[in-house]
């Protein structure tokens, strides 16, 4: 496969393996004195759930943060091979065109919808780069002025497609921030997925969600792999998610990757029981309290 650097030209050539979706190489993010990541190296391949764990603070939001260009990192290089468009240093780019021109796709681990905007508005205010370049305000838009009207029936047809996918068409019209918890969970993924994107980032998706929803979250993203394709990258702490979609595991610790691998590998590996129980895996504590913390660190009791 050929690539080109869409960002600066000129780049040595880099042997990445055809199935290379993010390719994350010795990334280090410092916050004065604090390491945040130390030294990070991890590939994320395409048409995979990627699965970035770890204790609270363990660095994994700001992997998110500099994949998705909010912060800049110290150190090492963020690579993304676009499924269609080539190669892209993300950590050289301005981080609003990391989103316009490499099409990286986020969520957050707060809602941000737009609550007084109706379900379909939030979905098509996300495509308004495509719109933007098919409106009279661009030259080209000028040019064919009958291509505002193509782009826009096609970013309500896309829109509608997300909305029958989760069972939100019959409710399009109601306020977003008016919908349940869950569902407005799944509208952002929506949301996120009309701007059809290279690699789908994801910050604890099921957080807050209760069991059902869990479920058809899962269902979701496991269609977004293997019906659109797209791969995920996702920071989760509700290891039963985990566990049941990732292809592959990265656990982080104090800013360190501590194990890769698949989920079966990471929720056997000491170290990483290790991280999530602590250093005394305790002869004192009783066994329901044992069996309660190793559940939680996805590991069948
Ligand atoms: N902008 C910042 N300035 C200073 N320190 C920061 C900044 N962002 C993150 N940190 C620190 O970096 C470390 C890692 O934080 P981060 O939010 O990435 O962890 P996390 O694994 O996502 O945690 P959680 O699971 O609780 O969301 C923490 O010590 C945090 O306080």
């Amino acid at each position: 496969m050929l690539f080109h650097d869409l960002t600066r030209p000129g780049t040595d050539e880099i042997k990445v393996s055809d199935d290379s979706l993010l390719e994350i190489e010795h990334v280090t993010m410092r916050f004065g004195g604090l390491v945040a990541i130390d030294d990070l190296s991890f590939t994320a391949r395409k048409k995979e759930i990627t699965a970035l764990i770890g204790p609270n603070g363990a660095g994994k939001t700001t992997v998110f943060n500099c994949i998705t260009g909010f912060y800049k990192p110290t150190v090492g290089r963020v690579m993304l091979t676009h499924p269609r468009k080539g190669r892209y240093y993300l950590e050289r780019m301005e981080g609003f065109k990391i989103a316009q021109q490499a099409d990286v796709a986020r969520t957050f681990q707060n809602i941000r919808l737009f609550p007084r905007m109706s379900v379909l508005e939030n979905l098509i205010v996300a495509q308004h780069n495509a719109l933007m370049k098919a409106s009279a305000f661009s030259f080209a838009g000028l040019l064919f002025m009958n291509r505002y009207a193509k782009a826009e029936k096609e970013a309500v047809e896309r829109a509608k497609y997300w909305l029958n996918k989760v069972g939100l068409y019959d409710r399009a019209d109601w306020d977003a921030g008016n919908l349940p918890y869950g569902d407005q969970r799944r509208l952002e993924i929506c949301r996120a997925m009309c701007i059809q994107p290279a690699v789908l980032c994801l910050d604890e998706p099921a957080a807050g969600l209760n069991p059902r929803e869990s479920l058809e979250l899962n269902e979701l993203l496991l269609g977004i792999r293997d019906h659109e394709g797209v791969g995920i990258l996702l920071i989760e702490h509700d290891m039963s998610v985990v566990m049941q979609i990732s292809d592959h595991v990265v656990v982080l610790d104090h800013g360190r990757k501590i194990s890769d691998g698949t989920p079966e590998f990471v929720r056997n590996d000491p170290t990483v029981i290790k991280a999530y129980l602590g250093e005394s895996e305790d002869e004192d504590l009783p066994q329901t309290v044992k069996n309660d913390l190793a559940r939680n660190a996805g590991k069948d009791v």
